[in-house]
């Protein structure tokens, strides 16, 4: 096992690789603080996920914290939190994040109540790109809100992370699909009806997104409590009633309105999908396209994310595109 260090309960190795400073952000499962690693002074995030806060289910807090990491060093997309180291002792995790020096995205639409429309439409297209390269992978998020969306400085146009994945799932081939692969002779016909809406639990991430998109460009959100009278917030979402206070929305595209309309169908089926979605007409602007490719896929090496090796003739592409995608 580790030695840890008496004074502060890390790690030795961690401690002697990095000097940790102050608390910077608070999440379900523990605290992100800011940390210098010694050999680069470079800043880094060093979040830490307590095992025994979850006394009960210490099970899944562990089962989800694995999973978290196996996802967290599994992926790489430019707007995916990426893991530069990693530790554990008997009762915590460590891992080492890049440092996002804009912080959260809620606190930056709460700062600033609406974000301007070309603004939200960058951060949104990075977004999409990001949960298109996860359900590309076989991985749904499952939390995807703007606690769980990272800006990269505190400039408007700035590269968005995507973090958190402890709520994530990962998609492993079904019994049932090695069924459906069979000879059906003797196969029961709700088999078949059930295989129907089998493979849609990655809808919730559409969903989710309409929901920050809104919030982003209205500043309140579409569903919270005594909008509307008698009715509960799980209520407004399962009927799918929200509004578009016109003192909010006047000053935005109909286009954007659009776009959340479909993606906030109570129906998974006719839910935008994320491919769709980044075919819709708010989203075929070549301007803010080309702003996006340039900040996720920067030219100059130098650049904090130059990930795409110079030399690969179509850096752009996504990397996602080339996995086959695995069922439900
Ligand atoms: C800008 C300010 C106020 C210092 N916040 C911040 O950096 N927050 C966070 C929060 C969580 C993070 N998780 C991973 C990487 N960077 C993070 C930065």
């Amino acid at each position: 096992d580790l030695m840890v260090d008496e004074q502060s309960n890390l790690p030795k190795e961690l401690s002697e690789k990095y000097m940790i400073t102050k608390k910077i952000g608070v999440g379900v499962c523990g605290e992100v603080k800011l940390a210098f690693e010694r050999a680069t002074c470079k800043k880094v995030a060093l979040k830490t996920i307590n095992k025994k806060d979850f006394p009960a289910s210490v099970g899944t807090a562990t089962r989800s914290a694995e999973r978290e990491i196996q996802i967290l060093q599994k992926i790489d997309h430019p707007c995916l939190i990426k893991t530069k180291d990693f530790f554990q002792t008997d009762d915590s995790y460590y891992i080492v994040l890049e440092l996002m020096e804009g912080g959260e995205l809620y606190d930056r639409v709460k700062s600033k109540q609406q974000i301007k429309e070309p603004i939200a439409k960058l951060y949104f297209y990075q977004m999409l790109k990001a949960v298109e390269y996860l359900h590309n992978n076989g991985i749904i998020h499952r939390d995807l809100k703007p606690e769980n969306v990272l800006l990269s400085s505190h400039d408007d146009v700035c590269i968005i992370k995507i973090t958190d994945f402890n709520q994530s799932k990962i998609l492993e081939e079904s019994a049932l699909m090695r069924t459906l692969c069979g000879t059906p002779t003797y196969l029961a016909p709700e088999v078949f009806t059930d295989a129907v809406t089998v493979g849609y639990s990655r809808a919730v991430d559409a969903w989710s997104l309409g929901v920050v998109l809104f919030v982003c460009l209205a500043g309140y959100p579409p569903f919270y409590p005594n909008a509307r009278i008698g009715l509960s917030v799980s209520d407004q979402i399962t009927q799918g009633i929200y509004t578009f206070i016109p003192s909010k929305w006047d000053g935005i595209s109909d286009d954007a309105k659009d776009v959340v309309k479909k993606l906030l169908r109570v129906d998974p089926n006719a839910r935008l999908t994320i491919e769709e979605a980044l075919q819709h007409p708010w989203l075929m602007d070549e301007a803010m396209k080309e702003t996006a490719e340039g900040i996720m896929y920067p030219k100059d090496p130098g650049d904090a994310d130059a990930t795409a090796d110079p030399g690969d003739a179509d850096a752009t592409a996504d990397p996602g595109d080339a996995t086959a995608d695995p069922g439900d």
